[in-house]
């Protein structure tokens, strides 16, 4: 879109605030609200804003920063606000010198876009979102409790999960979202929606705009969606698979009819490279605490760093469509995850994989969770970190997933998330209390 439409169609839909939205290095959608006065000048590039109270970005000494609206992503939100109609922009962050922020997200994925468009390639990415929902308390705060039963791909009788999932696949629909299936989920309350693939840029605004709808959408029923990647032990988690293609000239570029696989060389040396730096991306993929938790044996979540055609166990999957919708399945990610972090370092991992020529090793076509620790070794399938601490050791150690993320950032999640590590080893959790505090 032309900033002189954008400004048309806010005139004609009566909009009266715009969201200038973009997120900070932990993944949180941040907005700023300007009236349509100030429209003219926020096209322009010429708002600015304190960035030092912002996750991640700088320090209070050079805290002046510029966002610059990316009129592709202009959207009238459905729903109105108190009656008023509100419009949304995601910028990118531009520093006081007006270049791009090496702290923002954003320009971090448009960098390793461009690092692929030189190799002639553009990303394609599909993820698949799970997320539960929960009843609110009478204070309005959000609960455990689901009221349904339901499993996967269950039809409940008619209950507000349900209702709420078919108006958020609406609004999104409205939204411009080309939906593709939603259905319930394996656990109860447990549901997913997915999206058809975009360019990685796309998919990476339409995952942040899909998790505000989705908890938008949900508030109105009062319920509460949780992105968190394990609410609940015992049951399984929620994911965020994400379905990864590489095309060239306007062609599937995983795709060769000639392989037995129906797989090109770029494609296995792609998996390669995203198995090869799987370890240390885990920390941007799987970015909390509680995202190790949902990567433990027996909920559908991979635990192995293996590759497999059919079968669902490891970390990569082959779904088995072939020419344009040959993909390569990275099922780790979580619904806690930066979208623009996340798709810069599967991207940057993969092209290393093309550049260096990585073979991957033989793809598994047993179920890897029946296997004993001897067999796994005599295969050499080793497996993802632990928990959070391990993974940023391996991000320490890894200088291509460094290098994707950028100094600024990689050194501020770094930060962030030591930090975050040390006030969870910290805390005393309900847990030790049930283990020791009779027995000792
Ligand atoms: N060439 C492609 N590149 C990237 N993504 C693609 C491509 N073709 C299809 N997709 C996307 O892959 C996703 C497919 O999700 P779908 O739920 O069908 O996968 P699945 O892994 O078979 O399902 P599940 O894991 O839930 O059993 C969709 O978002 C779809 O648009
Ligand atoms: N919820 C599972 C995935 C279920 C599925 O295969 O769709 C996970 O944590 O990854
Ligand atoms: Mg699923
Ligand atoms: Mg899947």
């Amino acid at each position: 879109m032309k900033p002189e439409d954008i400004i048309a169609a806010v005139k004609e839909h009566n909009v009266e605030f715009i969201r200038l939205q973009f997120t900070d290095i932990t993944g949180v959608l941040k907005n700023v609200a300007i009236t349509v006065n100030q429209l003219d000048k926020a096209l322009d590039g010429e708002l600015m804003f304190d960035g030092s109270s912002i996750e991640g970005f700088v320090r209070i000494e050079e805290s002046d920063m510029y966002l610059k609206p990316d009129p592709d992503t202009f959207m009238i939100f459905p729903w109105t606000n108190n009656g008023s109609k509100i419009a949304r922009i995601i910028c990118d962050v531009y520093d006081a010198n007006q270049e791009p922020f090496i702290g923002c997200p954003r320009c971090t994925l448009r960098r390793a876009i461009q690092e692929a468009d030189e190799m002639g390639y553009s990303m394609k990415v599909g993820p698949e979102n799970e997320f539960f929902l929960f009843h609110t308390g009478s204070d309005g705060e959000p609960t455990l409790k689901t009221h349904d039963k339901a499993g996967y791909f269950d039809l409940a009788p008619v209950d507000k999960g349900e209702e709420a999932r078919r108006d958020m696949a609406i609004t999104l629909q409205q939204m411009g979202f080309e939906i593709e299936a939603t259905h319930h989920e394996v656990a109860p309350g447990q549901h997913e929606i997915d999206f058809k693939y975009e360019d990685a840029l796309k998919t990476a605004d339409m995952i942040a705009t899909f998790r505000y709808v989705v908890r938008t959408i949900a508030k109105q029923h009062d319920l509460h969606a949780t992105f968190m990647p394990k609410p609940i032990q015992g049951i399984n988690g929620s994911g965020m698979h994400a379905n990864i293609s590489l095309f060239k000239n306007g062609k599937n570029a995983f795709y060769d009819p000639e392989d037995p696989n129906g797989l090109s060389q770029e494609c296995y040396y792609f998996i390669g490279g995203l198995l090869q730096h799987a370890k240390a991306m885990s920390a941007i993929t799987n970015p909390t605490v509680n995202s190790f938790k949902r990567l433990v044996p027996g909920y559908e979540a991979p635990v192995y760093i293996a590759w497999s055609e059919k079968n669902r166990s490891p970390l990569i999957r082959i779904p088995a469509k072939r020419e344009t919708s040959t993909r390569v399945e990275l099922r780790n990610p979580d619904t806690a995850c930066n979208p623009y972090l996340a798709t810069a370092v599967m991207l940057k991992a993969g092209l290393h994989g093309i550049k260096h020529k990585i073979e991957p090793p033989a793809s598994i076509d047993k179920n890897i969770y029946n296997m004993t620790p001897e067999e796994r070794k005599e295969l050499g399938i080793d497996r993802l970190p632990e928990n959070l601490l391990e993974a940023l050791t391996y991000l320490q150690a890894d200088g291509v997933i460094q290098e994707g993320l950028g100094d600024h950032i990689y050194k501020r999640f770094i930060d962030a998330k030591k930090y975050e590590w040390q006030s969870y080893t910290e805390a005393v959790h309900p847990w030790e209390r049930e283990q020791y505090l009779t027995k000792f």
